[in-house]
């Protein structure tokens, strides 16, 4: 038995946050804003994760009204939202990503994130793909007002 999931997020740049993208800390002058740590990949993970065993989405399970996700670690929230895929007795045939960002240039930090996310998943690194794009300047990403992360999770039940 095969299911599929996506997940979509966007967070907005901010000054004087850490950049943090696929669980992996990237030096850039500015960070993202939102009630976690923000990391745009690991939410659009969560949710292709969710997503395929039918569970709603990351704002259901970690409500950014709960003080105990301020700040929070997405890369906890993740292995949560494993935890719950590996309950209905699931697991990972191969993940695919994109980061959609004009700027920082990911290049340099993607396999760090595909091992990050591999260890998250309790998967091989072989099983996760990570790309990143620009969008040519146009649109918010263009503008470099925040990025924006796209995933689908393709998950195997024997
Ligand atoms: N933030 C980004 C965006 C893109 N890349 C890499 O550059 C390639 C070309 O990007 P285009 O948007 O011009 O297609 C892309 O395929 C990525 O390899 C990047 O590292 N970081
Ligand atoms: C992760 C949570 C919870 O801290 O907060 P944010 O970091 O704001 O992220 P978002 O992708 O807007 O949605 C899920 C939230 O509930």
């Amino acid at each position: 038995m095969f299911r599929i999931g996506q997940g979509f997020d966007v967070h907005q740049f901010v000054e004087g946050r850490p950049l943090i993208i696929g669980g992996i800390r990237i030096p850039y002058e500015k960070g993202l804003l939102g009630h976690s740590d923000a990391d745009v990949l690991l939410h659009a993970v969560a949710d292709a994760c969710l997503g395929a065993i039918g569970a709603g989405d990351i704002g259901k399970h970690f409500p950014d009204t709960d003080s105990q996700y301020k700040n929070a670690d997405s890369a906890l929230l993740l292995q949560h939202v494993w935890g719950l895929v590996k309950k209905q007795g699931y697991e990972l045939v191969n993940v695919d990503c994109t980061i959609i960002a004009q700027r920082p240039k990911m290049a340099p930090y993607i396999e760090n994130i595909k091992e990050k996310i591999a260890q998250l998943l309790e998967s091989d690194v072989s099983q996760v793909n990570v790309k990143a794009t620009t969008t040519e300047r146009l649109g918010f990403t263009g503008r470099e007002e925040g990025i924006a992360a796209q995933a689908v999770v393709l998950l195997q039940k024997q």
